[in-house]
């Protein structure tokens, strides 16, 4: 049997999510090695990288040492533009696959030329496909795998981005498969984001008490569920990116995150500050504000989640605030849970349900490599 061609991986982003990639990657690479060789040939941070242009593969270990090591000379090398760096990247041999672990919405905006240079794209980042309605056009259009695709994109890559709605869980493949199937998704609600359910379950558990908010943010920092800037999780915008990515898979023409009402709980007071460490540094000055609707909540024997919801006939998204009975599924969360409930005409009154942590670095790994499974099965 002639050797199977390589596989040539480029990463960009090697925070959270994409250490922990590279470490299922590894596990990959000697799980395949009989069938696939899956050669790392280029790891980038947001001011240095390290590319072999040998293209046999770096040693992962390696490789993180050094980009991490400031001193060292790979290290330090004058960072080639992202840009320039694809197309040397598009000469590697075998099919070539980006993983962008950044949320960098120009390294997003760089997609369609990406795929158009016959580079898979596999990606937990979210404003590529939460941006402009032309520019979800542009990179659907443009992707061998896009829904019109037809010989003119038969040459181009692939592009796959389960983890941009609820980390691993198999929500946009389910959504996709619902869709493909001829079923009818009428309406799509839940909770769908790690941070803010993390935060709402620890703030204001069912069983009461519960610390105060912003110490609640600092832990959800801590434990790799927010995004790089928490202000993000904050201000309702990641969760209508999701469902703006959502509301597009069902046919709606969504024009952008901010074209629905988004409850933002960022203080007003807040809005102007230059920095997520000032921002972070000022939030527990208006815990008083978040132990009031607490409060209010309580009185009437609730709790209060961050909720998000779409519904297809008459278009209507919204993302917010709401009180909820402590027997709801959706009070009952835990840690980072996600909760999405898929109404549709073949489910009726009993919605698909699909629950699971929606944050997290292994969790949303897991998503990513996936992904890159998916574009390892479209080349055999
Ligand atoms: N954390 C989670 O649970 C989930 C995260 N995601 C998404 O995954 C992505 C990564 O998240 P996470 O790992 O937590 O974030 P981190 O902040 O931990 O890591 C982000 C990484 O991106 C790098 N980076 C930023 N801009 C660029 C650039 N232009 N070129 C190269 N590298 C760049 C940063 O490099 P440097 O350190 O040099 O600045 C950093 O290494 C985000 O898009 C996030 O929305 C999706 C689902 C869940
Ligand atoms: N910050 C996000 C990460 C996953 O999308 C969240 O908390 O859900
Ligand atoms: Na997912």
């Amino acid at each position: 049997m002639p050797p199977q061609k390589p596989l040539s991986l480029a990463l960009i982003g090697i925070g959270g999510v994409g250490q922990a990639f590279l470490t299922q990657l590894a596990l990959l690479q000697s799980r395949l090695k009989s069938k696939l060789d899956i050669r790392l040939v280029l790891i980038r941070r947001s001011t240095t990288q390290i590319l072999d242009s040998s293209w046999r593969g770096l040693d992962i270990a390696t490789a993180i040492k050094q980009l991490q090591d400031k001193s060292s000379s790979e290290g330090k090398g004058k960072l080639l533009g992202f840009e320039e760096t694809c197309v040397h990247l598009a000469t590697a041999p075998g099919h070539v696959v980006l993983v962008d672990c950044t949320s960098d919405p120009q390294v997003a905006g760089a997609y369609p030329g990406v795929l158009n240079k016959g580079i898979s794209i596999v990606t937990p980042n979210k404003k590529a496909f939460s941006s402009s309605f032309s520019d979800w056009q542009d990179i659907f259009g443009t992707a061998a795998n896009g829904p019109n695709a037809g010989e003119k994109e038969k040459g181009n890559g692939f592009i796959f981005h389960e983890s941009t709605v609820g980390a691993g869980l198999p929500v946009l493949s389910t959504l996709t498969e619902l869709i493909e199937t001829g079923d009818e998704v009428t309406r799509i609600e839940g909770v769908f984001s790690g941070t803010m359910s993390f935060l709402f379950n620890s703030f204001n558990p069912v069983a009461g008490g519960g610390g105060s908010f912003s110490a609640e943010v600092g832990k959800a920092k801590e434990l790799g569920y927010t995004e790089p800037d928490p202000r993000d999780d904050l201000n309702g915008l990641d969760v209508a990116r999701k469902l703006t990515i959502l509301a597009r898979l069902t046919g709606l023409e969504i024009e952008s995150p901010t074209s629905f009402p988004v409850q933002s709980l960022i203080p007003k007071e807040l809005e102007s500050c230059s920095s997520a460490s000032e921002f972070m540094d000022r939030l527990p000055e208006f815990d008083s504000r978040m132990d009031d609707l607490k409060a209010s909540a309580t009185a009437s024997g609730k709790v209060i989640r961050f909720v998000g919801s779409i519904d297809v006939a008459t278009k209507k998204v919204k993302v917010g605030l709401e009180e909820f009975e402590t027997s709801h599924p959706i009070a009952a969360l835990k840690g980072s849970d996600n909760i999405i409930n898929f109404y549709t005409k073949r489910y009726g009154a009993n919605p698909l349900i699909i629950q699971g942590a929606g944050a997290g670095a292994e969790v949303t790994a897991m998503g990513v490599t996936g992904d890159l499974l998916r574009v390892v099965r479209l080349l055999r």
